[in-house]
Order: structure tokens, then sequence, then C-alpha cells
């Protein structure tokens, strides 16, 4: 008798039951050079991995998800990206779910490289999710969305990002009228329709963005990022999603990794923003 390979549960579900046991901040372990040198260590690649592990340890038991940002462990070469290899495993083997921090896009030849490399759990660097660029054209990201749908993945994809620089073309207008970011999130609405209890196709939508005419409601989660250092407030989640903050994921990165290196300064800081944050649910 043969056996049959287990359908791996989906992003959006593994997502959901996180959020419920775990509250919905994303914790991001981005390594800048400047948090290295506040924590007195040095700026290599040893540095790196003292600053990183320290946060995993500290964090990944209790946030839902966390996100490395691969630029900060790519600026070290080799050594760096092995580093990001660590993470992802502790991240994952501590119950956090790894959002890898790419922002790729491509033509759809190479997205589908990119995408058996953050998506495909045989890889040393594959992730729960992965962020996403569509601005090579929705279409060219079909290799991600097929790689997570084979794999029980899931995609963050930029549709109102929180820089001030991402209006110029976030909010020009298409043919038919509707913002590229609009067009966007309806491309998302129809990946996500009809998936229980949570869609995996997710957008990325600031939580500096102030008032927007998006109709942001689709049946996927958001991640949020410029909660914390960028400005962006609890307040400011509501006030942007309303009904739909539920399925927000607001990000953190340096508001939470200043704190260290002491550990448990940071988780607090992690369990402080997700008691605020339950309102929201
Ligand atoms: O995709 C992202 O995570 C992202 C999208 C966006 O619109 N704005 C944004 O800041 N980010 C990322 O979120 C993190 C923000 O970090 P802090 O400003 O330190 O909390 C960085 O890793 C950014 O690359």
């Amino acid at each position: 008798m043969t056996s049959t390979p287990s359908t791996p549960s989906t992003f959006g579900a593994r997502l959901r039951a996180a959020v419920d046991a775990r509250g919905p901040l994303c914790v991001g372990i981005d390594p800048h050079a400047g948090l290295l040198a506040g924590w007195g260590l040095p700026d290599d690649a040893e540095g790196l991995r003292r600053f990183a592990l320290t946060v995993v340890e500290a964090v990944a038991p209790h946030a839902s998800v966390v996100k490395p940002q691969s630029a900060f462990y790519e600026r070290f070469g080799s050594r760096g990206v092995a580093v990001l290899e660590e993470v992802v495993a502790a991240s994952k083997a501590a119950g956090a779910l790894v959002v890898m921090d790419a922002k790729r896009g491509d033509i759809g030849s190479t997205s589908a490289a990119y995408a058996a490399a953050y998506l495909d759990p045989a890889s040393p660097l594959g992730s729960d999710a992965v962020t996403v660029s569509p601005f090579l054209g929705f279409g060219s990201l079909d290799p991600f969305v097929e790689a997570a749908e084979r794999h029980g993945g899931g995609l963050f994809v930029l549709a109102l990002t929180s820089n001030p620089e991402g209006p110029e073309v976030q909010h020009a207008r298409l043919e038919d009228g509707s913002t590229v970011a609009g067009r966007v999130l309806d491309h998302l609405r129809r990946l996500n329709a009809g998936a229980e209890p949570l869609g995996s196709f997710g957008a990325v939508v600031g939580a500096t963005i102030g008032a927007t005419e998006e109709d942001l409601a689709f049946n996927g989660p958001v991640l949020a990022p410029g909660y914390g250092a960028q400005g962006g407030t609890t307040a400011d989640v509501r006030r942007i999603f309303g009904a739909a903050a539920a399925n927000v994921l607001p990000s953190s990165s340096r508001e939470v990794l200043r704190r260290g290196p002491d550990a448990a300064a940071m988780r607090d800081a992690v369990r402080a923003a997700n008691d605020e944050l339950a309102a929201l649910r």
C-alpha cells in the first residue's frame, strides 16, 4: 500500500491559530549596524549572530510571527546568510511563524527560483511566508502563488507601503480608474476567496499611511509595518483598518530590538504590545 503524502496545513490556518494563541504582533529581526553598536556588539558576522539569536531566544517563544529582513544578513555575505538560516530554524523550533522579508519579484521564471528558496521547506531559508513586490505585474507572482499552494506557505504582497515615497506608484490610476494598490488588493481578494478560516495571500499596508479610500477588507492577513519606530500606533491601526483590523499583524522591529540585549525587556515589549492590540480583535 502506498502512503499519501500529507497535505500541509495552509499558512492562513496556521497564522490564525498562532495569533489566537499569542497575539498579532509581528517582531521584525532587523540587525541594523546602529543596533549592534547599541548592544555593544561588533559590526561583523559574529556580532550579527549574537544579536539575531539573542532576539530569537527572547521573542520567538512568545510572538506569533517573526520577520527577519534579509538585507541585514546579506550585507555580511555567506556568513550572514548562514545566520539567517539559523534564525529561520530556531524561530520555527520556538513555535513562531517566519515571514522572510525579502521583497522579491522578477520575471516569472526567476520568481520560481525565489519561491523555491523561500517557500520550499527543503530549502535552508524555507519560511512560512515571504514578502513580494507586485510591480512587475501581479501575474509575475504566479510562481510564488503556486509554491505557496504546494507547500502550505503564504505571501505578503506590497500594496500600500509605509514609506513616504510609496504613493507615487501605489496611488497611480489605471485605465479603469482603480489605483495600483486597489488592483493589488483585488487580486488578493480573488486568491483568498472561500479560504477557511483565513486565506494565505496577504497584503502589506503600512501602519503609517493615514486615511485611505481603498477597501482594505479581504479574506487574508495584512502585514502592517511602521508600528512603533516609524510612528504607527494601535489607534492608527484601528483608524486605518476599521473592522478589518482583526486580520492585521502590526509589525515592529526597532521599537522592540532597542530594548536588548535585555531578553526580559524585549519579551515584555512584545507582551505589552499584544495586550494593547488585543482590543482590535
Ligand atoms: O515589508 C515590510 O516588512 C515593510 C513594508 C513597508 O511598507 N514598510 C516597512 O518598513 N517594511 C519593513 O518593516 C521593517 C520596519 O522596521 P521598524 O521601522 O524598525 O519597525 C523593516 O524591515 C522594513 O523593511
